[in-house]
């Protein structure tokens, strides 16, 4: 069974206008002038149980909008939506027992109770038979080291710590797929890393699906094998990390560590004829950018016999810098391009009941 099969998803928001000055003002009191905004376009994807998957685009490109519908929050405008065998928005009560979501600017948390508190509330909320609940928040409190913050009240923790409160909070019902929405925002890179390898974790032991929106690539180079990039309301692309590198990445660089101090120039005249590009970053070491389609060992061998070197590091091309490539290249060109690689086949269209949000 897939975890989430998605087919021509649409959301559309009505927007009120404001007429200008006093006349607009008073007609708009008795009729309201309304535009559409189209927030998802009519996307497709399906994602299998126990994958993680990076949903990433600019701001305001409709990651938001697409989750809360897969949660359950918004009532789609049209399209097919099955997430864990259920439609999120008709079966609320039984669909919500088999998700988690952590929302990184929101808390479900209670504010002024010790976290504890909120455990037992949500034990409630998610009707958890007693022991399985305190077998459940016994693991996680372990696995995520929250034994001396359970009764603190939220208000009292650090942003990490309530991160790692959060995670268990959405966990302890045991939930087959976990919607994230950039889990890691603001903090340490300690604390990052903490709740990447927890997540990791989940996924590999427990076979959790997992959604993860978020803005920062090093989040989906962890974690995801597979990216869908939205952009506009639309995918521009969907399919394996690698390949997104390898198609849009615009080279490599090498970093070597001389053993004794070098310049610029002695170094360029290495690799004269070559298209690459030499950077200094102290007196002993230096970085050479080299394109794509050249091969790296075609530098090395130019470098390496020359010079004493202790030490040699390549770096991939950075995601952040492949995903503004593809904005740059605009979504005239780029959809065009990628829409071999995107599982956007005109999928069935089944309207479904057009509605407003709810509460
Ligand atoms: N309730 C709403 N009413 C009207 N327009 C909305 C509503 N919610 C979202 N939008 C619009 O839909 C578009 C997509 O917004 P959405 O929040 O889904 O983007 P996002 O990709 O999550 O962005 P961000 O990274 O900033 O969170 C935006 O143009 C936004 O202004």
């Amino acid at each position: 069974m897939l975890a989430i099969d998605v087919h021509q998803l649409r959301k559309q928001f009505k927007v009120q206008k404001n007429r200008e000055g006093l006349k607009g003002a008073l007609k708009d009191l008795f009729k309201r002038e309304h535009t559409e905004v189209m927030a998802v376009k009519d996307i497709s994807f399906q994602i299998p149980q126990g994958e993680i998957c990076g949903y990433i685009g600019e701001n305001g490109a409709g990651k938001s909008t697409t989750i809360k519908m897969l949660t359950g929050i918004l009532v789609p405008t049209s399209g097919k939506l099955v997430v864990n065998g259920f439609i999120p928005y008709k079966e609320r009560e039984k669909f919500v027992q088999g998700i988690g979501v952590v929302f990184g600017q929101r808390s479900q948390l209670w504010w002024d109770i010790g976290v504890i508190e909120s455990f037992r509330l949500l034990r409630k909320v998610y009707r958890v038979e007693e022991a399985d609940f305190r077998r459940r928040l016994d693991e996680l409190v372990e696995t995520l080291q929250l034994q001396e913050l359970l009764n603190r009240p939220v208000r009292k923790l650090s942003l990490g710590q309530r991160m790692r409160c959060e995670l268990v909070a959405a966990l302890l019902h045991n939930p087959s797929i976990l919607f994230l929405d950039e889990p890691t925002i603001g903090l340490d890179i300690v604390v990052k890393t903490e709740i990447r390898e927890f997540l990791k974790r989940l996924n590999r032991e427990q076979g959790t699906t997992i959604l993860l929106t978020t803005h920062d690539l090093q989040d989906i180079e962890a974690l995801c094998s597979r990216v869908i990039m939205l952009d506009d309301g639309r995918i521009i692309y969907d399919g394996g990390l690698e390949e997104l590198k390898s198609r849009w990445g615009k080279g490599r660089e090498v970093q070597f560590q001389f053993t004794e101090p070098v310049a610029l120039e002695p170094l360029s005249a290495l690799t004269e004829g070559l298209e690459v590009r030499w950077s200094l970053d102290n007196d002993l070491t230096a970085k050479v950018w080299i394109p794509r389609e050249m091969n790296v060992s075609e530098v090395l061998s130019r470098v390496v016999g020359k010079r004493e070197i202790s030490d040699i590091k390549i770096f991939e091309t950075n995601t952040d810098e492949i995903v503004r490539e593809i904005y740059q290249s605009g979504s005239a060109e780029a959809p065009r391009d990628l829409s071999s690689l995107t599982d956007d086949a005109a999928g069935e269209k089944e309207p479904v009941k057009a509605g407003a949000a709810r509460p």
